[in-house]
């Protein structure tokens, strides 16, 4: 059995891994239409630089599984607030984390610890219902 002195970050691979993951999802969350049908979403992926993007929820990711990063970007609130993202597209969004998860046959205890963290900021992200 893995010890749980362990850290998640450890686990994964860390920052190479976890970059690597985090390139095949951003690219699945900013090229999926359920996501840019909300069209403040829309404006903003094809605003922001991808790879600025992606270079910031690397950070966020290293950070959140216990890395030695620090995150230096914006909190949830303040950079998803004015997107107004409803509870639908918050599933398809988390549909497309399965999907990379899978792809890159991240071990079922592993996807339920990085679940349990994103789901953990649903109420700084989707607007109340
Ligand atoms: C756990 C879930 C999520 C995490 C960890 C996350 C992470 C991030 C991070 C780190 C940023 C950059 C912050 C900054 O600029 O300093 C960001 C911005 C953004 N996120 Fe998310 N995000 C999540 C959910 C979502 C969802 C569900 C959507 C779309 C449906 C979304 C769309 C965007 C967009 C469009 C931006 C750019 C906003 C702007 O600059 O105007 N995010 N997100």
């Amino acid at each position: 059995m893995q010890s749980q002195a362990t850290s998640l970050y450890e686990r994964l691979g860390g920052v190479y891994s976890i970059a690597t993951v985090v390139d095949d999802f951003i690219d699945r969350i900013m090229d999926d239409p359920r996501l840019n049908s909300n069209p403040l979403v829309d404006e903003a992926h094809h605003r922001v630089s991808r790879s600025g993007f992606k270079y910031l929820v690397t950070e966020m990711v290293c950070w959140a599984t216990g890395g030695p990063q620090q995150y230096s970007g914006r909190s949830m609130h303040d950079s998803h607030a004015h997107l107004k993202i409803t509870a639908e597209e918050w599933e398809s969004f988390l549909d497309d984390f399965q999907q990379t998860l899978d792809k890159f046959a991240v071990p079922a205890a592993e996807q339920a610890e990085l679940f349990a963290i994103v789901q953990s900021t649903k109420p700084d992200i989707v607007i109340p219902a």
